[in-house]
């Protein structure tokens, strides 16, 4: 039988630049933006840094691009929240387990880029930065193969994709055809009951508003601690809450599981974009959450979401990844406990669907009417915008 003389195409080049202002790093907004208008978080019990996310230095990262480049000439590529020091762990550290090696060693890749930083590593940024070379190596994989990632994750389970949106205007998103809306959470323990008397009333008003059916959640971004996060909770029951998104720190596993068991009947407990790996998601899911929020640009990259998520399905826990554009899209659509995923509202005021890294990327999909088919274009199905200023501040 004619064997296949094609030869794998290796790796020539691995590229990391950097962009500022918005694109991945999507916290980086400048003017008014509901994504940075009093919300809550652990620095809220800092009275000075409590009206604005990016006044403690939310936005300090930026934008990290990574491209690899085959012998053949094609590029792939993959964006995330990293920046300059993204770019250094790329270009310093982890292109000499790429360059030189065939484009399908994802795996020996993965593993070498893990235990060779695990001495400074193990989560945050370097786990984005892998995330983001992880990435792009699916992406480059899937156009020299002429096929999206989707297709080289065992291929579809749902002919599209459905989607909650995140931001200020649930009722606007229950317009726009969403099947939810996650709220952003205004105020923490800092500011008391009165705070506390303030979240559940916005609830009550934005239940008044999208009606009995539609999902309302809260995000609270890591700002509480279990007996705040319980008594919210407990108060948000009667204005059907439908999952408390993050309450605490990360770290926190013991309190998740302690938050877990004081929540009403029927309300979720979320949480994981700040979680990486499959031991860090092994931990989160001994505590017996309901829906774990990886992002695939921040977890480890598809090699490593593949492992988190037939974890979690052990567990018989949903995984909805934390919005990450066509890089979570591509994941979802091949995963059955993954029925719905999360679009996040770009758009200052939450009143329009926008692309997510907007203007950064040429071809990103949107959801139109809360649904989308994820394109059958090779790779991700995107091409980085010529348009947007990118620096490449080192090289190896
Ligand atoms: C809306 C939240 O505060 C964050 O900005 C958001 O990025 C993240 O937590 C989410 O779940 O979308
Ligand atoms: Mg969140």
């Amino acid at each position: 039988m004619a064997s296949s003389s094609r030869k794998t195409p290796t790796i020539a080049q691995v590229r990391a630049s950097t962009v500022r202002g918005k694109g991945a790093d999507y916290h980086d907004q400048a003017g008014y933006h509901w994504i940075d208008d009093h919300i809550a978080t652990p620095m809220s019990v800092y009275p000075e840094y409590r009206e604005s996310r990016q006044s403690f230095g939310l936005n300090v990262l930026g934008t990290l691009v990574v491209e690899i480049e085959a012998d053949d000439g094609t590029v792939g590529f993959a964006v995330t929240t990293a920046g300059e020091i993204g770019a250094w762990i790329v270009e310093k550290h982890l292109a000499r387990f790429l360059e030189g090696r065939p484009v399908t060693d994802l795996e020996r890749i993965w593993d070498q880029m893990y235990r060779s930083t695990l001495f400074y590593g193990r989560r945050g940024v370097v786990l984005n930065a892998i995330s983001a070379v992880d990435l792009a190596l699916y992406d480059l994989l899937g156009r020299l193969r002429g096929e999206p990632v989707y297709a080289l994750l065992g291929g579809p389970v749902r002919d599209e994709l459905q989607f909650y949106a995140t931001g200020a205007r649930p009722d606007v998103a229950k317009e726009l055809g969403f099947i939810g809306g996650k709220m952003p959470l205004h105020h923490g323990p800092a500011e008391g009951e009165e705070g506390l008397r303030k979240n559940l009333d916005a609830l009550a008003d934005m239940r008044e508003r999208v009606g009995e059916d539609f999902w309302l959640m809260w995000d609270c971004w890591m700002s509480l601690d279990v007996d705040y996060a319980t008594r919210l909770a407990r108060g948000a029951a009667e204005h059907g809450l439908r999952w408390i998104e993050e309450a605490l720190i990360p770290d926190d596993y013991w309190g998740y599981a302690q938050l877990k068991r004081q929540v009403p009947p029927g309300m979720l407990v979320t949480t994981g974009e700040h979680e990486a790996t499959r031991w860090g998601f092994r931990q989160l899911l001994e505590t017996g959450v309901d829906i774990i929020q990886p992002d695939v640009g921040w977890c480890g990259g598809i090699t490593e979401l593949l492992k988190i998520s037939a974890l979690a399905d052990s567990h018989g826990t949903m995984v909805v990844p934390h919005g990450s554009s066509v890089y979570s899209y591509h994941f979802v659509v091949t995963r059955t406990n993954s029925p719905f995923a999360e679009f996040l509202m770009m758009h200052e005021t939450a009143e329009k669907v926008v692309p997510m890294f907007e203007p950064l990327l040429l071809g990103e999909p949107v959801p139109v009417n809360g649904r989308l088919r994820v394109p059958e274009t090779p790779g991700f199905g995107v091409e980085l915008n010529p348009d947007v200023e990118r620096e490449r501040p080192f090289t190896h």
